[in-house]
């Protein structure tokens, strides 16, 4: 199916000369602008404090493509399309200009009146802009108007009630597209059709025949310049209540009815529903967390957690968290899925594993075969692919065992993938589809069920620092599954040594 070109709109961004948006939403748009999928009639209005003016700005976005996207001929027309306005979001005087500018821009471009208003900046402002968004008149419009906002949404969930409620005040719920980037991802957008697209998959996929599933995101980067943000923060809100929480929805969630975005979102609703949830005195059975210390990465020594910019040198925050979900369903009643993530880590890596049970009789083990479980690998970065873990008849005259994997691999056009992550969300945020976002009842799930963890842990003094930068994390993790007869499938462990 050929993609269709994005409709004719105006794109309000807030937050224009931040890091988000110079490293990912401008080399994003503009690839879709040269992949000729963004509409001749669109415009980008950036607000923010720093800049001047139009000159600047749009010299501004094409440092960002030359920087971290890919320079070609069509870069001066790309940038003619972009406006600035120097405003303080606080101002309350500055809105009227903007919708003037607005205005004038739908008019000149013939947007037919659709806005997309993207807050890309600290969440402390999401309510006021969208307050004064609808204040000021600028959500009064004869097209679409959507607001795209980044995470997080909120901080646990009551305060993410609170925020929910002020941009509910402006904004329909179907208007609201909440940015979760991993649902950009290439792989984990594949998870439904490996599942979903394959008789030999689906027939498999439950507690019959799975022993366990395992996500791991690990990344070799710290806290670089987010410090503020990260240490109010830690693993468990950063990454645990979104991405990973979202991938398990995927994983787990029954084949939806069609393919439509209420129809998905239901399905996922359904397993966060469906979550077992933990009670503060279980805390520490389900859940540990790690805080990285000094060592060395590449080659290079890198310093501790709390030795980092803007770290409290007694930080309780957590770089790392590895933790085990039930779902309480028919299909999943009795498989744990485990979950890791953390900073700081030996390798980039985010992987699904998922565990077949073993077969009930070993036919092989006079020959002193070891049969290996059948595992599906999903490699969502910077590897793309599948791999299918077998064991075949090693070439010979005895009958003996040998693992071999099937493997598929698609190279990832931009190594990390994350700006063709979000390439994809303002693709479909333009078009409408709001599928890869995340739905207000999931965001205040997945929050109801961190909320105990992260009540616990804050009451507790974290053991820290209890792993080295650039190694697996910390043991308490290998425990963790140890003590269910398991062990995680890392790199190792894949390519031939026991588990
Ligand atoms: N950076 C990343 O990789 C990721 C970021 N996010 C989220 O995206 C959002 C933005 O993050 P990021 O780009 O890193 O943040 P930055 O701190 O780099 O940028 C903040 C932006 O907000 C503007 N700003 C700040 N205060 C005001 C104000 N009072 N009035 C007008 N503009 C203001 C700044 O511009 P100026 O100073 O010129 O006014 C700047 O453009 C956050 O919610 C973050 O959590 C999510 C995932 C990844
Ligand atoms: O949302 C976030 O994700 C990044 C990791 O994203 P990836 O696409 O590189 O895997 C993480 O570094 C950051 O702390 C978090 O806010």
């Amino acid at each position: 199916m050929k993609q269709q070109k994005t409709p004719a709109s105006l794109i309000l961004l807030f937050g224009a000369t931040g890091d988000l948006a110079k490293r990912k939403l401008y080399p994003s748009l503009y690839n879709l602008f040269e992949k000729g999928l963004l509409s001749d009639r669109f415009a980008v209005v950036g607000v923010a404090r720093r800049l001047k003016g139009n000159e600047d700005f749009r010299n501004w976005v094409k440092d960002s493509i030359m920087t971290f996207g890919e320079r070609s001929d069509q870069l001066e027309e790309f940038i003619s399309h972009f406006y600035y306005q120097s405003h303080d979001v606080s101002d309350s005087s500055s809105y009227t200009q903007l919708k003037q500018l607005v205005d004038r821009l739908d008019e000149q471009y013939r947007l037919e009146g659709n806005r997309i208003f993207y807050l890309a900046m600290s969440p402390e402002f999401f309510g006021t802009v969208a307050g004064h968004l609808k204040a000021d008149g600028l959500t009064e419009t004869n097209g679409f108007k959507r607001l795209v906002i980044e995470k997080p949404f909120g901080h646990d969930l009551q305060s993410a009630i609170e925020l929910n409620n002020e941009i509910r005040k402006a904004f329909l719920e179907e208007e609201i597209y909440r940015i979760d980037h991993y649902l950009g991802k290439e792989m984990v957008q594949n998870i439904e059709v490996i599942r979903f697209a394959n008789a030999i998959f689906e027939p498999l996929w439950n507690n019959r025949y799975i022993s366990n599933i395992q996500v791991t995101s690990s990344e070799i980067l710290g806290v670089e310049d987010r410090a503020r943000y990260y240490d109010k923060n830690g693993a468990l809100r950063d990454m645990v209540q979104n991405h990973m929480m979202q991938i398990v929805s995927l994983l787990a969630m029954e084949p939806p009815i069609r393919l439509t975005t209420d129809e998905i979102r239901s399905e996922k609703v359904k397993v966060l529903r469906a979550l077992r949830a933990i009670k503060p005195e279980e805390v520490h059975q389900f859940f540990v967390r790690g805080q990285y210390d000094q060592g060395m990465i590449n080659g290079k020594e890198v310093p501790a957690y709390r030795d980092e910019l803007n770290v409290s040198p007694d930080s309780n925050t957590e770089t790392f968290v590895a933790g085990k979900l039930l779902i309480d369903n028919f299909r999943w009643a009795g498989v744990p899925f485990y979950i890791r993530t953390g900073k700081r880590m030996r390798k980039k890596s985010t992987k699904i594993v998922v565990q077949f049970k073993d077969i009930p009789m070993n036919l092989y083990y006079k020959n002193g075969s070891h049969l290996n479980p059948n595992l599906l690998v999903i490699n969502v970065q910077p590897e793309e692919g599948i791999t299918l873990h077998l064991n075949v008849k090693k070439t010979g005259q005895i009958m003996e065992t040998t693992p071999i994997k099937l493997n598929f691999s698609t190279n990832s056009i931009d190594g990390m993938n994350t700006p063709e992550a979000y390439e994809k969300l303002l693709y479909d945020c333009l078009r409408g589809d709001a599928t890869n976002f995340t739905h207000w009842d999931e965001v205040a799930l997945s929050w109801k069920f961190i909320d105990t963890i992260s009540t616990v842990w804050e009451q507790e003094k974290g053991d820290f620092p209890n792993y080295q930068a650039g190694s697996t994390g910390p043991k308490c993790s290998d425990e963790l599954l140890a003590k269910d007869g398991f062990c995680w499938w890392s790199d190792t462990e894949l390519n031939g040594k026991k588990c």
